[in-house]
């Protein structure tokens, strides 16, 4: 199942800079691990903004939250989840 998944980062300005930098660093580990397992699918930086939209690619919903949950940047994030369909005028989606 494919999801579309937005992500708007908000860490607080007074949070320790050893702390900051060690969530983003661990997120970044995570992200990448989950895209070499094909479950990140995507990700791209809204521009001008410290906010992602990525596609996951997981079975189910729960196993998406559990995916999100585990993020290390989670507790500073508003996500916004939106499930996906194939879309009939696809033509990657259509057979030659
Ligand atoms: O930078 C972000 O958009 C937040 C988060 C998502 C992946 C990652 O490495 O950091």
């Amino acid at each position: 199942m494919l999801f579309a998944v937005k992500m708007d980062v908000d860490i607080p300005a007074g949070l320790d800079p050893d702390v900051r930098a060690d969530l983003v660093a661990r997120e970044k580990a995570y992200c990448q691990e989950l895209q070499k397992s094909g479950v990140w699918r995507h990700i791209w930086r809204h521009v001008g903004r410290y906010a992602n939209l990525s596609v996951f690619d997981v079975e189910s919903n729960d196993a998406l939250h559990d995916v999100l949950w585990r993020l290390p940047l989670f507790p500073y994030m508003r996500i916004d989840v939106t499930p996906l369909a194939q879309h009939p005028s696809d033509l990657a989606a259509q057979e030659v």
